[in-house]
């Protein structure tokens, strides 16, 4: 089934067809939506099944990709995983960083923010097929929600994000045909936050600022979750997760909602403070201001929609592909404790999670 996945995508691709590929944490299915054509839609489609792929920004140039075909590829991840290339890492943009650290501390300090994301990205040339990297993508993280994701006007893109944006899945019976009425829904989320290089030991001593920044992506949620009308709300113990060769803080919460409610709830959770920050209007106008690059589709979602189930994920660790040029993406949550020096290592931290697979 392997192969057969390999040759539709390159199928798709030699064709120059949208695709969005995703394999969600822990399975062993790879699901395919495809669309016959180039268009590039931009809005909702009145579809039962579509892909979307949105930006940072989603007001501008969200991409969905009608489900003319979907198809399910059995993936069982290698027995013998690849083998990790550690490669040294140029120092490219650490002034830039740390000058856009200087003015983050300057607002944080102020208190004009509680918490912002600060981000930067990084180019690197790559050898191999994107196919041939996806298949090391997959092999590598097979506890991550890997995807590939292709259109024609766009580009293509790839990652392996820890971060569930949001599930949804109807607790009754759910008819096709009954798309527009308020089915009700399971929804569930996380607040993901906090790193550190996984040293091997479960039992990592998390320092406040990161339990601190955590807390407040859990509050944030909660809260959004509440004004739009979401009901049950319950939230799981805060614990440790591994994501490659980093560890997180993860939260799970949980409520109950209706599929008229969906679009209404997207909207209220993205972004969350685990990529843009707190306050919200203000941290993303600090962003979109001071940061010097366009985030795209990095910190954005992508997402595959059928009927009442719901999947959306948070665009991280990930890469834009370009000719024989890999641009990684890489971000951290900064507040007024937090140290330049080790907040740029962060980032070099989480670039290694993409460039390894190069
Ligand atoms: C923004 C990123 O990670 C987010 C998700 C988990 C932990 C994060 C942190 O510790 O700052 C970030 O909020 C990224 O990987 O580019």
């Amino acid at each position: 089934m392997r192969q057969k996945l390999f040759q539709y995508l390159n199928f798709l691709l030699e064709q120059d067809l949208p695709f969005l590929a995703l394999k969600m944490a822990g399975s062993t299915e790879v699901k395919v939506v495809a669309q016959n054509d180039q268009t590039w839609h931009k809005t909702t489609p009145d579809k039962v099944a579509y892909a979307v792929f949105s930006k940072f920004q989603s007001n501008e140039n969200q991409v969905y990709i009608h489900a003319d075909k979907v198809l399910n590829f059995r993936y069982d991840v290698s027995a013998s995983p690849p083998e990790i290339k550690l490669s040294i890492i140029p120092e490219d943009g650490k002034k830039a960083y740390l000058e856009l650290f200087e003015k983050a501390i300057t607002r944080l300090e102020k208190k004009q923010l509680s918490k912002v994301v600060l981000s930067r990205k990084q180019e690197f040339a790559i050898e191999d097929s994107d196919l041939t990297i996806f298949e090391r993508l997959l092999d590598t993280y097979p506890t991550a929600n890997g995807y590939f994701f292709y259109h024609p006007q766009v580009g293509k893109w790839m990652g392996a994000t820890p971060e569930l944006l949001m599930n949804a899945e109807s607790d009754g019976l759910y008819s096709a045909q009954s798309r527009t009425d308020a089915i009700p829904l399971q929804v569930s989320t996380m607040s993901l936050a906090g790193t550190a290089v996984d040293d091997g030991s479960l039992n990592h001593v998390w320092g406040d600022k990161e339990k601190e920044e955590q807390q407040l992506v859990t509050d944030f949620i909660i809260s959004q979750f509440k004004e739009s009308g979401a009901i049950d709300i319950k939230q799981s113990p805060v614990e440790t997760v591994q994501a490659g060769h980093l560890i997180h803080l993860r939260t799970f919460i949980q409520a109950r909602s209706s599929t008229n409610q969906i679009e209404h709830l997207l909207g209220a959770l993205h972004p969350t403070p685990a990529v843009c920050g707190l306050p919200r209007d203000e941290s993303m106008e600090f962003i979109v201001n001071n940061e010097n690059y366009d985030r795209s589709y990095y910190t954005g979602y992508l997402g595959i929609v059928n009927g009442a189930s719901h999947h959306y994920f948070v665009n991280l660790r990930c890469m834009q592909l370009v000719d024989k040029k890999a641009i990684i993406y890489v971000g951290g949550g900064v507040t007024a404790k937090s140290d330049a020096l080790l907040e740029y290592q962060e980032t070099r931290a989480k670039l290694q999670t993409m460039h390894r697979l190069l």
